[in-house]
């Protein structure tokens, strides 16, 4: 079965209507200052109420407190939040215990090894989502730098997973042949520069994940 799509970073309204008119599945808004894709919650709210109900709202953050975490659930009502930092089993717990809202946790993976923490967050997500590794110091993803798609080739997991991390029109249908993930996650791989999202790559990207042809 073709795997669920996620367009990530959307910040203009325009991006939104092309992810939507593509059909993806996903919208990801991103709120993490050091970002070039990152919204405030004014601009937020307002393409997240253009989104709603359309697609499926993820809002995405690293590390954030329950301060930040109470802001952005209350401006957008996303129907996911995408925890992409360095949080631990026991805050995404607590997160879970006080929100309530579906998680989605990012792992960073360059070796197999690193799967290794991933079962112990099952209690508290509804999906899982695999990323390579970012550079050290720099902002924890969004950088199209893939990692080895084999080493996920035969495992299984406790929840559905996304594969992210370098993915684009011209290589996603290899990644999903690779390693047949539930869902694919793209941001830099639909854009021309770092935050300046692409229709035709957001419209091919799409349609290359459920098996047409890459531009
Ligand atoms: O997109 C961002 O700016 C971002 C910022 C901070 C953490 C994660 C971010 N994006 C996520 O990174 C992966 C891979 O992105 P790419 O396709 O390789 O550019 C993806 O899950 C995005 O949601």
């Amino acid at each position: 079965m073709a795997p669920l799509v996620k367009i990530c970073g959307i910040n203009t309204a325009s991006a939104a209507d092309t992810a939507v008119r593509a059909r993806a599945d996903f919208c990801g808004l991103v709120f993490h200052p050091k970002s070039p894709r990152h919204l405030g919650l004014e601009p937020a709210r307002a393409l997240a109420e253009r989104i709603r109900g359309r697609a499926r709202l993820v809002t995405l953050t690293c590390d954030p407190d329950d301060e930040a975490i109470a802001a952005i659930l209350a401006a957008v009502r996303p129907e996911f939040l995408q925890l992409h930092g360095r949080e631990t089993a026991e805050r995404v717990a607590a997160i879970h215990a006080r929100f309530g809202v579906p998680l989605i946790k990012a792992f960073p993976i360059a070796e197999a090894a690193d799967f290794a923490p991933v079962a112990a967050y099952a209690p508290f997500v509804e999906m899982f989502l695999f990323d390579a590794k970012a550079p050290p110091g720099a902002v924890p993803g969004g950088h199209g730098a893939a990692f080895d798609w084999q080493l996920l080739k035969g495992r299984s997991f406790a929840r559905p997973w996304f594969l992210a991390g370098g993915l684009k029109p011209d290589n996603v249908a290899r990644a999903i042949a690779a390693c047949d993930p539930s869902a694919v996650d793209v941001s830099s791989g639909v854009e021309t520069a770092p935050g300046v999202k692409d229709p035709d790559l957001i419209a091919a990207f799409v349609s290359a994940a459920r098996g047409g042809t890459p531009s």
